[in-house]
């Protein structure tokens, strides 16, 4: 069948007990009751709508939820849902026709629109009792309009979260006990519609999910979120109130023990570079309410760098990791090339100059607070840059430099990875360089004039820049640190600025930031800006992390891919 939707057997027909979401959606049916069809057909009907529609036109599959959440709720009747579902689906027949199998002969005899007098007649004729096993006979498995009414009833109690999403959440959180448990009680409105009653089918869930108060209808997925994130992010969570938001209110950092208390029975856990208390301590907790993990379905970080993260922990768990890359690679780069000209043109010391009013005493003299020139230039024609990584940062750092009149690149890459030789070529003649080359730390220390730090932090690039390699470096050279501090050893390179083994130094991350005070070995030294990590702080920069963060954690609970998985 075009659809998509399966046919099945009279002999398929049987056996409700046996029904399970495995035998919905993965395997082959050994058998199935009408019932289960029926639920099948149409939970294979939403899935094929979602699917079709999902990524490219997730518009079309919301109004096709809410038309049949309106259908269920009386809002519209038969002939209307019709009419809207074939304008809906008009570019896409098959969903019509498939739609059409859910109707009785007189709703699904034509493709032309219905009418009043056909909607008046069929509801005379068709009463309450054409979804009962007995009167299955020779329509067998399907469904007619009473059970379009029901394929809505459970996104109505469920608060807007859809249908296939309860479905599967039930699925996956509860044991196969419990539910073929819930199958049966859903099915019972099929077998039995006359004396179905809906209070009393959703009290039987309350206490089929009692030790799983997260599972009961209308009780939302709870979303622990450390800080609010704006405007923008908090509109993707409000509209349908499908989510419980808990929120810490103020705008300072939440601290673990907040964190703390409100994880546990959470579904999702959005969080910032600054909450660092996670996860040993947040699966300890979550320990006490439930085995690890089978609420809590993702972490969420509004950050590129994840080192605040047992990453590893957190997915030996079956947690999903979101991160916020590629929207805050312009800001950084911005920031990168900033501390670059300020490390230079020694802005840390020239400024606090003006700061402490000494600017009318200041006695100028043709070489003071002279830096080397970033670019090249008729007295030094050859300039080079060394990337300590080469990912999407440094390369748009590499192309704001272009225009200062940078000559030549190099760069040192992760071990793992194979030099990718085309790659460099092909960017090499687009930005117009001499030459680009990925070499070892050493040949980088000793050939750059400028040497940005932009790798991912951990323990595989600790105090990659220790006194080695600083020792190595030019004289007139200046290193950028826009990454993590643990790639820096903070004593080594204050010593470097000290004893003049190398220019200067601008640094937006320090090891053991935030407790970075006067006092502190870079903070001493006139020639190292610090800056408080602000590399992403532009607005824009922060609005894109702050709903991609929102975005990576709803796609989890809606099971939709993640916008950004941070994948192991
Ligand atoms: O440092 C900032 C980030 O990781 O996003």
């Amino acid at each position: 069948m075009s659809s998509g939707i399966p046919t099945f057997s009279d002999k398929a027909l049987e056996n409700l007990d046996k029904l399970s979401i495995t035998d919905i959606t993965d395997n082959p049916l050994p058998a199935l009751s009408q019932t289960a069809v029926k639920i099948r057909d149409a939970l294979d009907y939403i899935e094929a709508v979602k699917a079709r529609f999902m990524e490219d036109e997730p518009e079309v599959y919301d109004e096709f939820l809410l038309l049949m959440n309106d259908f269920r709720n009386h809002g519209i009747n038969t002939t209307g849902v019709i009419n809207r579902i074939r304008q809906l689906f008009h570019e896409h027949p098959d969903l019509v026709t498939s739609f059409d199998k859910f109707l009785t002969p007189r709703y699904s005899a034509g493709a032309t629109p219905v009418s009043e007098e056909d909607e008046v007649e069929d509801e005379e004729s068709e009463g309450s009792g054409t979804a009962s096993p007995g009167a299955a006979g020779s329509r067998a498995a399907t469904p007619t309009q009473q059970d379009l009414h029901r394929i809505g009833s459970l996104s109505a109690k469920v608060d807007g979260e859809p249908t296939i999403a309860y479905i599967q959440r039930v699925k996956r959180q509860c044991d196969a006990e419990t539910w073929d448990q819930f199958m049966a009680i859903l099915a019972r409105q099929y077998d039995d519609p006359e004396s179905f009653d809906e209070e009393e089918m959703i009290r039987d869930v309350e206490e089929l999910f009692e030790d799983h108060p997260e599972l009961i209808p209308g009780t939302r997925p709870k979303i622990v979120i450390t800080r609010y994130l704006g405007p923008e992010a908090a509109a993707l969570i409000s509209p349908v109130d499908s989510y419980e938001v808990v929120l810490w209110p103020e705008d300072r950092s939440c601290g673990r023990e907040w964190i703390l208390e409100n994880v546990p029975g959470a579904s999702a856990l959005v969080v910032t570079v600054v909450d660092k208390v996670f996860p040993h301590e947040i699966l300890r907790s979550l320990q006490t309410y439930g085995t690890p993990g089978d609420n809590l379905r993702v972490v969420s970080t509004m950050s590129v760098g994840y080192e605040h993260l047992d990453v590893q922990a957190i997915a030996s768990r079956g947690i999903k990791i979101g991160y916020t890359p590629e929207v805050l690679t312009d800001a950084v780069a911005d920031i990168a090339v900033m501390l670059a000209l300020m490390a230079s043109r020694n802005v840390r010391e020239t400024m606090q100059i003006v700061d402490q009013g000494r600017w009318p005493n200041f006695n100028w003299a043709p070489f003071l607070f002279c830096g080397p020139q970033i670019g090249s230039s008729p007295v030094s024609p050859q300039r080079t840059v060394g990337f300590i990584g080469f990912g999407r940062i440094s390369q748009a750092t590499l192309a704001r430099l272009i225009p200062f009149g940078i000559t030549d690149c190099l760069y040192t890459g992760n071990p793992q990875n194979k030099p990718d030789m085309d790659r460099d070529e092909s960017l090499r003649q687009k930005l117009g360089l001499r030459s680009l080359r990925r070499v070892n730390l050493d040949e980088l220390a000793i050939e750059s004039d400028a040497v940005f730090v932009l790798a991912p932090g951990g323990p595989s690039t600790y105090h990659v820049v220790n006194e080695t390699f600083l020792k190595k470096m030019k004289k007139t050279s200046i290193l950028v640190n826009a990454a993590r501090g643990s790639l820096v050893d903070s004593d080594a390179l204050a010593q470097a600025l000290r004893e003049k083994w190398i220019w200067g130094a601008g640094v937006d991350v320090v090891e053991g930031e935030p407790n970075v005070t006067q006092d502190h070995p870079l903070v001493k030294e006139p020639r190292c800006a610090v800056i408080p990590h602000i590399g992403s702080a532009t607005t824009e920069t922060r609005v894109g992390m702050a709903t991609l963060a929102i975005e990576n954690a709803i796609a989890v609970l809606t099971d939709n891919p993640m916008p950004k998985e941070l994948l192991l």
